[in-house]
């Protein structure tokens, strides 16, 4: 029989990875003698991938990209990222615990992501927690990605899973949207980096702290799910 999977997010669920994501998307307005955005911009700019970010950062302050700049720009951020990691980039609190829990339970962990797939393993490598999730799955390893369903769709085939036996934890409207896409439940946080309430996305559950994440709540949330299927 095909073993739950727990499928999070990455930035602002699994990693409180902002600051560094900061530090670095500075350094590329720096570059381009652009003014500095600050932690609160950064609810807004994070969840579409780095490239989006950046020409969000930009226009917040008045200036188009045109596609060579982002590209430009885009290798300048990698470049800073990718050079210093994990950085301050740390697990959020009760995340280990809770992946112990899960996996203890014979649940398997995915990771579905919109950074870029090498960034995000670089990042799950400098923390030591890449052999915890049988799929990791970035915003460049399909030809869509969230808030597409498949990008879900697509993470749960490479984990060996069964859809119907799938959720998804995330912080932002696109993953919540990426698993109403892809027909999974859905498992809100409300300490990452949204600009509007997770309630407003409609999630199945909210969880304020990963204490609350075991195998008795992915059970119940997939077996209301049959049942309304
Ligand atoms: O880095 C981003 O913009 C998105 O990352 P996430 O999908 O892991 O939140
Ligand atoms: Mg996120």
């Amino acid at each position: 029989m095909t073993s739950p999977l727990v499928i999070f997010d990455l930035d602002g669920t699994l990693i409180h990875t902002a600051p560094d994501l900061m530090t670095s998307l500075n350094h590329v307005m720096d570059l381009n003698g652009l003014a500095h955005v600050s932690f609160d911009d950064m609810t807004w700019l994070v969840g579409q991938g780095a490239k989006v970010m950046i020409e969000r950062a930009w226009a917040l302050h008045g200036h188009p990209t045109s596609p060579e700049q982002l590209e430009a720009a885009f290798d300048a951020f990698l470049v800073s990222y990718a050079a210093d990691m994990p950085g301050k980039s740390l697990p959020y609190p009760g995340l280990i615990d809770s992946l112990d829990r899960l996996e203890a339970a014979g649940m398997q962990l995915a990771v579905c992501t919109n950074k870029t797939e090498a960034l995000a393993r670089k990042l799950l490598d400098a923390l030591e927690l890449t052999e915890r999730f049988v799929a990791i799955t970035g915003g460049d390893t399909f030809a869509v990605r969230k808030p597409h369903g498949d990008h879900i769709l697509g993470t749960i085939e490479l984990a060996g899973g069964n859809a119907a036996k799938a959720v998804m934890v995330g912080d932002s409207v696109n993953d919540i949207l990426a698993a109403q896409n892809a027909g999974i439940p859905t498992i809100a946080v409300p300490f990452g980096y949204s600009d509007k309430p997770v309630a407003s996305f409609d999630p199945d559950i909210i969880i304020e702290h990963f204490d609350e994440l075991d195998a008795a709540l992915v059970e119940k949330l997939i077996a209301k799910a049959s049942r309304a299927a």
